[in-house]
C-alpha cells in the first residue's frame, strides 16, 4: 500500500496565521540535564499546520475537538483539481464534478505557491456550497489553503455555513504531488479536551 504525507512539516518559522503564536520547538530538558534522555516542549496554536477546526473556533456553543466523531477523519476521500487561479469555489465549479458516494473531499487548488511565507489571497469556499454538499452526502471537506473563508473575514460565512450542514473542515493541506482520485484519508486530531482546533498528521493511502 502507498502512502503519501499531506501534512505540512512543523518546524520553527514554519508561516502561522498573522499575528497567532509562532510553532516553537525546544529540547527544553536535554540528556545532559536529565541524564538519561532529551525531552522537547512545544508552544503552537490549534490552527498550526495541517489542522481541523472544531466548531467551538467560530461559535462559542459549538462542539471541542474531543466531542467530534472520528469517524470522520478516517476513510474514502476524492480529491478533486480545482485551477490555481480560481477566486472562490462555488456549486458552478463542481457542476461537472462527480461527488457521488463521497463524504470526503479534498479540494486541490495548489493556489498556496509557496509554503514557507503565509498566503495573503487564497480562494475560499461560497457559503452556497455547503447545502449542495450535504446534499451529496458530504461530512468533511479539506483543502490545501488555511482557511475556508478569505483571510480577512470576520464573519466567517462559509466556516458557519458547513458547520450548519453538519460538515467538518481540515485545513492546510499539501496536495500538489497527488493526482486527482479516490484514495483513504487518515487525519485525526488530537484528544484535546476543550480543544478549538488541533493538528493533524494528515495522510492518504491507496491500494
Ligand atoms: N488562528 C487564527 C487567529 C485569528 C483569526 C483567525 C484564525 C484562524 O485560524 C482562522 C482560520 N480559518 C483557521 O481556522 O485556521
Ligand atoms: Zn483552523
Ligand atoms: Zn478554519
Amino acid at each position: 500500500m502507498r502512502i503519501f504525507d499531506i501534512s505540512r512539516k512543523l518546524v520553527n518559522g514554519m508561516p502561522v496565521w498573522p499575528g497567532d503564536t509562532a510553532f516553537q520547538y525546544e529540547v527544553s530538558w536535554p540528556m545532559e540535564e536529565s541524564g538519561s534522555v532529551n525531552v522537547g516542549r512545544l508552544e503552537l496554536s490549534t490552527h498550526t499546520g495541517t489542522h481541523v477546526d472544531a466548531p467551538f473556533h467560530f461559535d462559542n456553543d459549538g462542539k471541542r475537538i474531543s466531542e467530534l466523531d472520528l469517524n470522520l477523519y478516517i476513510g474514502p476521500a476524492r480529491v478533486i483539481d480545482l485551477p490555481p487561479e480560481i477566486e472562490s469555489i462555488s456549486i458552478e465549479e463542481l457542476k461537472e464534478v462527480d461527488l457521488d458516494g463521497v463524504t470526503r473531499v479534498l479540494f486541490r487548488t495548489c493556489a498556496w505557491k509557496n509554503g514557507t511565507v503565509f498566503p495573503e489571497k487564497i480562494p475560499h469556499i461560497e457559503p452556497e456550497l455547503a447545502p449542495y454538499l450535504a446534499k451529496k452526502g458530504i461530512r468533511l471537506i479539506g483543502l490545501d489553503v488555511p482557511s475556508v473563508d478569505p483571510i480577512d473575514s470576520k464573519e466567517l460565512p462559509a466556516h458557519h455555513s458547513l458547520n450548519e450542514n453538519g460538515i467538518h473542515i481540515l485545513e492546510s493541506l499539501i496536495l500538489d504531488k497527488i493526482v486527482p482520485g479516490d484514495y483513504e484519508l487518515i487525519a485525526l486530531p488530537l484528544p484535546l479536551v476543550e480543544g478549538d482546533g488541533s493538528p493533524v498528521r494528515a495522510i492518504l493511502r491507496q491500494w
